[in-house]
């Protein structure tokens, strides 16, 4: 597995452009698979995560190109409604093929999704959702085979407003027959976005962003050339990096609006954030203030995708913070790292109390799952000495090589790639 060796201390300066949001392309990516033709999608960031979802697609007969930031796709040869196991379980993104497939073949097959170790993650939702539409879903142990005589629109209430299953539903409902209505829907921006291009195909979707979401079945859609918005995750996680190493930092291609509960945060800790349409600066200097309480929960509230990167600035603030993370039960796997580095960090249940030290110092440290992955290396910027973060790949999945992202930045990172048992190679 690579790792990545960071030489900490230097405050982060300069300009960088924002990669497109892998959470609005991957549904996106999915959601093409309901017209037939050619999609062509800009923006899209070159990821872990997006690769296998191409993968997937040309499973299924699609052909699929990725070249700089554009995505092209075409659909007119799709002949399988079968998702591989193995390409199943390398995401949870694999099961946004339920809703679109079903409703464009009246058959999927497919296994539990994979992904990040962050928490159980059932699929409840989304299937409770497919039924009420009209699908009949057999489970074999792992897996799963769906049918339907033909998706007929319904009022759908969702238990939690799960950001997969708004999608999930949004997309099998675009061809169903009759009006769809989704309530307590998920409101983040990338299911917003989904609506934009969905109805750029001649879908018929109003309330995407609010907590009811309706869904006018239409006969057919037609191929579209979309962009997708900036990356709202990596945008914070960047804000944060410059925030906690003392730098000054302007991001391009970013969307402020989809980031008020961050910047609330980076405010209350004395962080500078300028927004001035699609750009941020972000200024600090001096030691960031603690923050009494941070919670997680759904947009437009804390993002639990930024709790761990934001964590880091508060273990170096000066004061008690505390963290409550309500979306996903292991989602402090980085606690014990961060303390490892010198943070004095303790949890109870799903709180983290943060008592900020002076500084933290650089040692060998795991990147358990993404983002958890991408504090580590904030941490390594900030932290004295010198930082191995092991277990890179799960950071591929969301962040488009992260140590050429902050090395713009004038960070000092390599990436050493290992590539047999004890062997590495610099990257
Ligand atoms: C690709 C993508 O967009 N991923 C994001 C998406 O994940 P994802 O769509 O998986 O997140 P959900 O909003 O569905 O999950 C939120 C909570 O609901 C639970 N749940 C969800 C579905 C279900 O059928 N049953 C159930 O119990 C989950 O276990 C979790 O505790 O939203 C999360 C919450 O903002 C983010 O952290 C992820 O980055
Ligand atoms: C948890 C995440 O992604 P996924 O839902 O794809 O696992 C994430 O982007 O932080």
């Amino acid at each position: 597995m690579d790792k990545l060796v960071i030489e900490g201390g230097k405050p982060l300066s300069g300009t960088i452009v924002i990669q497109g949001a892998k959470n609005a392309a991957l549904p996106i990516l999915a959601a093409s698979m309901l017209v037939e033709g050619t999609v062509i999608l800009d923006h899209v960031p070159k990821l872990r995560d997006i690769e296998v979802m191409l993968d997937i697609l040309r499973e299924l007969g699609c052909r699929a190109e990725h070249n700089a930031q554009t995505v092209v796709l075409d659909t007119s040869a799709l002949h399988s409604v079968h998702i591989p196991e193995e390409l199943m379980g390398q995401m949870r993104s694999s099961i946004f093929l339920m809703g679109p497939l079903l409703s464009r073949f009246g058959e999927v097959q497919l296994y539990q999704p994979g992904g990040c170790a962050i928490g159980e993650r059932k699929i409840d939702i989304h299937l409770r959702g497919l039924k009420a539409l009209g699908a009949e879903i057999e489970e074999f142990g792992n897996r799963m085979v769906c049918r339907t005589e033909g998706l007929k629109g319904t009022d759908i209430h969702l238990d939690f407003p799960s950001v997969g299953a708004t999608e999930n539903l949004m997309m099998a409902a675009v061809l169903a027959e009759g009006t769809t209505r989704i309530s307590n829907a998920a409101r983040e921006p990338e299911i917003q976005d989904l609506q934009h291009f969905l109805n750029k195909m001649g879908a018929k979707i109003t309330g995407a962003g609010t907590d009811t979401i309706t869904i006018e079945g239409v006969g057919s859609l037609a191929p579209c050339r979309y962009k997708v918005i900036p990356d709202r995750i990596v945008t914070g996680t960047v804000m944060v990096a410059a925030a906690a190493t003392g730098g000054q930092v302007t991001l391009q291609n970013t969307n402020p609006d989809h980031l008020t509960s961050l910047i609330h945060v980076l405010r209350r800790a004395g962080v500078q954030v300028i927004a001035d349409g699609d750009i941020i600066k972000i200024g600090c200097s001096g030691r960031p203030g603690a923050v009494e309480r941070v919670v997680t929960a759904p947009y437009p509230a804390f993002p639990t995708d930024l709790q761990s990167q934001v964590m880091v600035l508060l273990a170096i603030s000066d004061g008690i913070s505390v963290m409550k993370e309500t979306i996903f039960e292991g989602r402090f796997k980085h606690v014990d790292e961060l303390s490892r580095m010198g943070a004095d960090i303790r949890v109870d249940y799903n709180s983290a109390v943060i008592r900020g030290v002076r500084r933290l110092h650089g040692t060998t440290v795991e990147a358990t799952d993404l983002r958890a992955g991408a504090a580590l290396v904030i941490a390594g910027l900030v932290a004295k000495g010198k930082t191995v973060v092991e277990n890179v790949h799960h950071i591929d999945r969301g962040y488009d090589q992260i140590e050429e992202m902050f090395n713009q930045l004038g960070a000092r990172i390599t990436r050493y790639a290992a590539i047999s048992n004890n062997q590495v190679i610099s990257g």
